[in-house]
């Protein structure tokens, strides 16, 4: 079955039943060591995680490791090209779960991203990615601990599809070419805009299904969290990209408020709400009024469509959701993208989970990982109905490797996610403990050595691990 790697003879599969994993004692977990510092990084992983299991549970759990190969290391063994071989494919469609370092992508020309590739391949729709502060962990933000979310960013498509032709190519010229003579001409909201002739192109497509599955997850997770974090901000540049980003957005609310009717409230039903229980007697014109800006320089027609609007959320929902219910849902709002990004500096405590597409979440989880101490600190998942692969925020981090010095707190707390995906807390716990007293004691790696006042000296890599595991306790 394999051609060049061989399964652990101990252990057994993760399957998965209705999108849960169901979970033996001695899992075989596949793992990617990774291109870069993962030389550094995983083997201080392996070594915290297994040291975690072995503590809390005495011999009765274990993980058997399965060494699978991409990037650098599978040329290696595979030959010339073979980034991600069919071995590796194999294994972690096999084993159900897996955790991975990370892999080099060249910029403009060269390989597409093997990272993307293993999300698509495996259809591992939601990378979930919280931004946490762990406590004495120097931060260039002021108030670092008010930050807790969690990116929850589709996976799968907009731009990472990677549906792209570079400019002056045969067929991009078509493309070009059929957009400014036919396409475009024949959509008259386009009016006369054309594309440059010496353009590249790309496509960005954003389906209802693939935003709906990823917001319905969204959703599912907040409902876990405890009840002043249970809100899902749709984030979006709808305001410029209305058929794909608004689109998203919309279905996003649409989802919510269909599917999940009794758990969720909008922000805008909110605030209806919450303007009659103030005043029971407010008319559904006033209370329009109060929710809509500008509303009274609105045209007849627009300030008809949101007294209409009112008047439907009382009717529908007054009863489940009024007399201050709905301060028990989850609440769903939305934010535009850029604005996001100066919210989670300026106001961080309001947010919570951060529903986003794929390229916007990929920009803002390493923005939200900086303000709780960098890219060191910036763990994540990549999870879909039938396998999860684990995997820091952060890349390979070049110019590090194979120095021993690298934070792998990242790829550490990936692990921390993965053993609780498995019901596995206890070890996760103990894993979470020992990195928050090692921090605590600044006992930490070059990255936050730096930048804590004093300095420290700062602590290796394989050092930092086993400063973990001593806090263990
Ligand atoms: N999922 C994946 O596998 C990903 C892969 N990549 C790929 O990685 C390669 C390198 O990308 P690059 O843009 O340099 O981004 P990286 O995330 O690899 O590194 C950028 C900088 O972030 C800091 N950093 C990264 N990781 C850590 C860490 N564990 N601990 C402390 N600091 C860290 C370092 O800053 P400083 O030097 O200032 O200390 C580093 O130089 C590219 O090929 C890219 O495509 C990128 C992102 C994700
Ligand atoms: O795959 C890559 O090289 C980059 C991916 C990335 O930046 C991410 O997933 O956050
Ligand atoms: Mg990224």
């Amino acid at each position: 079955m394999y051609e060049k790697i061989t399964p652990p003879a101990a252990g057994a599969k993760i399957t998965f039943k209705n999108g849960e994993p169901i979970v033996p004692d001695n899992p075989i977990i596949p793992f990617i060591r990774g291109d870069g510092t993962g030389i550094d990084i995983w083997p201080a992983t392996q070594k915290v995680l297994d040291a975690a299991v072995a503590k809390a549970y005495k011999g009765q759990r274990k993980i058997s490791w399965f060494k699978v190969y991409a990037g650098d290391e599978a040329c290696d063994l595979y030959g010339t090209y073979q980034y991600l071989p069919q071995d590796t494919l194999t294994a972690i469609e096999e084993y159900g779960v897996a955790i991975k370092g990370p892999l080099t992508t060249p910029v403009g020309g060269g390989i597409r991203s093997l990272n993307v590739a293993l999300r698509q391949i495996f259809d591992l729709y939601a990378c979930v990615r919280p931004c946490r502060y762990y406590a004495g962990t120097p931060s260039p933000h002021k108030n670092p601990e008010k930050l807790d979310v969690i990116v929850y960013r589709e996976n799968t498509e907009d731009i990472y599809l990677g549906i792209e032709w570079r400019q002056g190519s045969e067929i991009g010229d078509r493309l070009i070419k059929l957009l400014n003579e036919e396409l475009i001409p024949a959509t008259p909201e386009h009016g006369k805009k054309r594309i440059p002739l010496d353009s590249g192109i790309g496509i960005k497509p954003i389906s209802k299904t693939g935003s709906q599955r990823l917001v319905r997850r969204a959703i599912k997770h907040a409902l876990l969290l405890p009840k002043n974090k249970q809100q899902v901000t749709l984030v979006h540049k709808g305001n410029i990209m209305k058929y794909t980003e608004g689109a998203f957005r919309d279905w996003g609310y649409e989802l919510a408020t269909s599917e999940f009717r009794q758990e969720t409230v909008t922000e805008q039903e909110s605030w209806i709400l919450s303007n009659k229980e103030k005043n029971p007697n407010i008319s559904l014109e006033e209370n329009a009024r109060q929710i809509e800006p500008g509303f009274d320089n609105l045209t007849p027609d627009k300030k008809a469509q949101v007294v209409k609007e009112v008047e439907t959320v009382l009717n529908t929902i007054w009863a489940s959701h009024g007399d201050g219910k709905w301060k028990e849902k989850v609440l769903v709002n939305d934010r535009i993208a850029d604005s996001i990004f100066q919210q989670i500096q300026t106001r961080p405590d309001e947010y919570s989970i951060l529903a986003t597409m794929n390229l916007n979440g990929d920009y803002l989880s390493d923005a939200a990982a900086a303000i709780v101490g960098g890219l060191g600190m910036g763990p994540g998942a990549n999870i879909g109905d039938s396998s999860a692969i684990f995997e820091a925020t952060h890349g390979t981090a070049p110019k590090h490797a194979g120095l021993d010095r690298i934070n792998p707190g990242s790829v550490i707390l990936s692990g921390v996610m993965m053993l609780e995906f498995m019901g596995w807390q206890e070890a996760a716990d103990l894993v979470k403990k020992g990195l928050s007293d090692a921090i605590a004691n600044s006992q930490v790696t070059y990255d936050l050595a730096r930048l804590l006042e004093p300095p420290v000296e700062p602590l290796k890599c394989s050092e930092f691990a086993d400063a973990i595991i001593q806090h263990f306790g």
